[in-house]
């Protein structure tokens, strides 16, 4: 397939590029191979070349390709009380709404429906890589990196782990250490095996929920179960007050040394939030080469802060965006790049240093920070990249400025999932919606 028309790409975190009437050339294998602007000399060749073969996809005026985003952080089985009962404190709103819900997962046709409306909801919004949480039982995991394989979403999936009989509801944790153990194990061999019978681009993640839902002997065997099998691992870490006194009571140390002392923190670790981590837990990312997912929509719920995320650049820590579905109400990643700048904003307000975010670096964070985070080729346009795209229409591209700086800035600030006309997994369509008005 080959795509003509202007495309936005990040060059670094502060500057997106604009690049005007380019073909880019995608293989069969889903990779960009090349990208030929309008001044080489093969332009009209290559153009011919696609319109014979009937592979020419031309992007309308007023419409542009971007890459697709990585959504660093989601919670797959809450997406049906997304929007639902923030006004609560994080722990309260764990025990008495989300526990429940997500003990209902051991229903796998429940699983199904609901896993379905996710992944399309997300393909719809631009979204081409998912980080995923699932629940704690292995079947209902596995459903949903079917539903991933089927629609065609990049998906790293977690069997969430959480046997800590303190912290835990009766009717919701994994019976024992062993059985959390064993469960993650199971879950692994089977997508490992999905994986092969699909091909589909399904990851299995290490997934301790959080330090205070595991045992010590979870947590410690999730980080060799990590080891082991060289795989991703995710879990929360400061993301509020609460967690970290909590970290301080049973270990007397910080969240994030806790999850390094058990072998959590890598170079394939991404923890979600980090609204209160010192400057130390930020040296302690950098040196264990750990990601962030920066969620802002759920941290203004149940942060307690936000998130520095220029002083963790400053560091090299690497960060990406989250949803944080249902921490976060808005399973788009535009509306998470336009709350974290305005989050931005405040910090600005209380800090000494600079903490205010651009359009630009937001972009960033959400196409090469995520990729970046997760290891994958991804969310640049660009030869050797996957062809992860979106084609989003701007919608006052009659009305106002046709200045590409402006037009970035308008994309960034008002697409919404009716301006996504087409998304593309490694160059599959996996959402068309040019027939909706
Ligand atoms: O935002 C959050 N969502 C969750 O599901 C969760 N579990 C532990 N800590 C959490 N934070």
């Amino acid at each position: 397939m080959v795509f003509e028309g202007n495309y936005f790409s990040s060059a670094t975190f502060d500057k997106a590029d604009f690049t005007p009437d380019s073909l880019i050339c995608v293989d069969q294998s889903g990779i960009i191979d090349r990208v030929v602007s309008a001044s080489d000399s093969d332009y009209q060749i290559v153009k011919q070349a696609a319109m014979d073969n009937d592979i020419l996809k031309q992007i309308p005026k007023g419409s542009y390709l971007l890459p697709g985003f990585t959504d660093l952080h989601i919670h797959a089985p809450q997406w049906p009380q997304a929007g639902l009962a923030l006004d609560k404190p994080l722990n309260e709103w764990l025990n008495t709404y989300t526990f429940p819900l997500e003990a209902k997962f051991k229903d796998l046709q429940y699983a199904k429906k609901v896993y379905q409306s996710l992944i399309k909801e997300l393909l719809a919004n631009g979204t081409t890589t998912g980080l995923f949480f699932g629940s704690v039982h292995t079947d209902a995991n596995l459903v949903l990196a079917k539903v991933c394989a089927k629609l065609g979403q990049r998906a790293f999936i977690g069997k969430v782990a959480m046997d800590n009989p303190d912290q835990t509801p009766d009717y919701y944790r994994d019976e024992s250490s062993q059985v959390a153990l064993e469960e993650t194990e199971t879950f692994i061999l089977k997508m490992q095996a999905l994986q092969e019978q699909t091909n589909a681009d399904i990851t299995s993640v290490i997934t301790p929920r959080f330090v205070p839902s595991c045992t010590d002997e979870t947590l410690q065997g999730l980080g060799d179960l990590a080891k082991k099998y060289d795989l991703p691992i995710q879990s929360h870490c400061s993301e509020s007050i609460w967690e970290d006194h909590y970290a301080t009571e049973r270990f007397n140390l910080r969240d994030a040394e806790v999850l390094n002392k058990f072998g959590l923190l890598t170079d394939k670790s991404v923890m979600a939030h980090g609204t209160q981590l010192s400057d130390s837990d930020l040296d302690l990312f950098e040196k264990t080469q750990t990601a962030i997912a920066h969620c802002p929509i759920s941290n203004a719920y149940f942060g307690n802060s936000v998130m520095r995320v220029h002083d963790a650049y400053q560091k090299n820590v690497k960060i990406g965006l989250g949803t944080d579905i249902s921490g976060g109400f808005s399973p788009s990643i535009y509306r998470n790049m336009q709350q974290a700048i305005m989050s931005s904003q405040m910090l600005q307000d209380s800090s000494q240093k600079p903490a205010r975010l651009s359009a630009s670096n937001v972009f960033y964070l959400a196409t090469i920070g995520g990729a970046n985070a997760l290891h994958i080729n991804s969310g640049q346009i660009k030869a050797g990249f996957k062809a992860d795209l979106q084609i989003v229409q701007d919608q006052y591209f009659e009305l106002s400025s046709n200045n590409s700086d402006e037009i970035f800035e308008r994309l960034v600030y008002h697409t919404n999932k009716e301006n996504i006309k087409q998304v593309y997994v490694a160059g599959n369509l996996v959402h068309d919606n040019r027939g909706e008005k």
